[in-house]
């Protein structure tokens, strides 16, 4: 699991740090672990550092110091080293360090011309006290850097939020980027992500607290999950009831069913419209119809419109079970569910549900699953190429595995709920459901690559359980 953190608790890690060591000790690490970095790269793409040359852009505060003592390293090692100061302030010691050492300043123009002369970009302009957003004279280097020479950004590439995520604003396109102390959140999900590149993390010995991102690994999936053990019968493995599915949408009840199914759960009951009960036993001989005692629920996918669909799904509530509550559902959530209800929103169920633009949720994924859990008092899972998990009153939000681009197509959603049905019903609680299966979900479809249906995907994940049990045994 890593977890990422908002600027004020990586200052206030800081602050206690420097308190004991100082500030420039603290750079002075941060520095060397860039300039290794930097100094591997040179040398995997021309084979030594000695000759290099690199370009520092050079911003106003301690990222551009970072970047100063850096290129300094690098320097003492035989790189040429050409500097461009973004404003005329600069960290002092950091440039006195850098021309000493042979470094040369030069200007924007300059900078550009000898671009596609150059082994490498240090992007030192700002990091965690960026704002967000660059200036049309660094959106030129950007342009003119872009797939000619390495670009290596300090801490974090910028222009881009630490904890927005959003990629709706203009930012450096990296190849690599090293990071210090802390995980940014910007650096591990969400659209940004795609433009930090080979991200590197340099411990500097800060201890934050507060982390507003947990993200989840394989191996964190494997210890979720509830594995049966030998005397475990159909009800300790889970019972759960799935009300979905209708005459006009029956797949959507058939994924959901398959989702439930193949992630191993006890039973399942199809608690669907009487007519597709044919086509179920068709498809899954094993599933039981009508009702009986359940420990999960699953409502909403096929639903479609119809009458009196608020108090078919506030009957369901009724039960006081843990539920999924999904699709065309959503539309007709009563006012405070519990945590251990989850909604399955993708980001247009989402916007829908607080009002706003489906734009807004996609630019800025965290405030808004964190407001949805909070409004709603359930838990809710954000589908999408990365998937979200919050639960009311928390600020810390739960990211999982991610997939591969095929996994956005119809039907994964529905499949998606019934997994997460399966897990509640198998006692987990909904944050861990939700994560746990969405994750489950996504390494099933990077283990089998291509553009698989969901009902293919759903019939592997015993597979990828199977390899996540072998992975919880190989593990030390
Ligand atoms: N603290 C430590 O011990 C350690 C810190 N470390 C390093 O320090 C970094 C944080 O340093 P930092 O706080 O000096 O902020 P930084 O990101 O350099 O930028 C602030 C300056 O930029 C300006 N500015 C911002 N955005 C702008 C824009 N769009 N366009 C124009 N100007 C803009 C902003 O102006 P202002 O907002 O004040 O008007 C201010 O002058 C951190 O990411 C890590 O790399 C490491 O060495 C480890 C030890
Ligand atoms: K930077």
């Amino acid at each position: 699991m890593k977890y990422a953190y908002a600027t004020d608790s990586i200052r206030a890690a800081e602050a206690e740090v420097m308190a004991v060591v100082g500030d420039d000790a603290l750079m002075q690490q941060a520095a060397n672990g860039l300039a290794v970095e930097c100094a591997r790269r040179l040398r995997r793409h021309r084979g030594k550092v000695t000759g290099s040359r690199v370009l520092v852009i050079v911003g106003p505060g301690n990222n551009g110091g970072d970047g100063l003592f850096a290129a300094t390293r690098l320097a003492r090692k035989g790189a040429k080293i050409f500097l461009w100061r973004i404003t005329d302030q600069v960290h002092q010691a950091g440039w006195q360090a850098a021309t000493r050492a042979g470094a040369t300043e030069v200007d924007l123009d300059r900078s550009i011309e000898l671009m596609p002369t150059l082994d490498q970009v240090i992007e030192a302009g700002f990091g965690i006290g960026g704002r967000e957003g660059i200036s049309d004279d660094l959106a030129r280097l950007v342009y003119v850097s872009r797939g000619i020479v390495d670009v290596v950004a300090v801490d974090l590439p910028s222009g881009l939020g630490v904890e927005t995520l959003s990629s709706d604003v203009r930012f450096f396109d990296a190849d690599a980027t090293v990071t210090f102390g802390a995980w940014k959140p910007s650096l591990l999900a969400g659209p940004a992500r795609e433009y930090a590149g080979e991200v590197t993390f340099v411990d500097i010995g800060l201890e934050p607290d507060n982390p507003i991102l947990e993200v989840w690994d394989a191996l964190d999936v494997a210890m979720a999950w509830p594995f049966p053990t030998a005397t475990d019968d159909k009800y300790a493995r889970g019972v759960v009831g799935l009300d979905a599915g209708s005459a006009e949408y029956p797949g959507a009840g058939l994924l959901a069913l398959g989702g439930a199914v193949h992630a191993g759960a006890g039973m399942v009951r199809f608690l669907g419209p009487v007519e597709l009960r044919d086509t179920v036993i068709a498809q899954f001989p094993n599933v039981v119809h009508g009702r009986g005692r359940c420990q999960a629920l699953l409502c909403g996918p096929g639903w479609g419109p119809g009458d009196h669909l608020a108090d078919r799904l506030a009957s369901r509530l009724a039960e006081g079970l843990r539920t999924v509550i999904d699709a065309d559902a959503l539309a007709y959530l009563p006012r405070d569910l519990g945590d251990n209800i989850l909604l399955t929103p993708h980001a247009g169920e989402l916007a829908r549900l607080l009002k706003t633009e489906r734009a807004a949720v996609e630019n800025d994924p965290l405030t808004h699953v964190r407001r949805a859990a909070d409004e709603t008092g359930a838990t809710v899972l954000l589908k999408g190429a990365t998937q979200y998990v919050a639960t009311p009153g928390e600020t810390c939000v739960r990211v999982a595995v991610g997939g591969p681009a095929w996994t956005g197509q119809a039907g994964s959603g529905d499949t998606l709920a019934g997994i997460c049905a399966a897990l509640l019903a198998a006692g987990l609680d909904a944050a861990t459901a939700a994560v746990v299966g969405a994750s489950v979900q996504a390494i099933t479809a990077r283990s089998h690559p291509g553009p698989h249906t969901p009902q293919e995907l759903a019939a592997r994940l015993p597979d990828t359980i199977a390899e996540l049990e072998w992975l919880l045994e190989e593990t030390p």
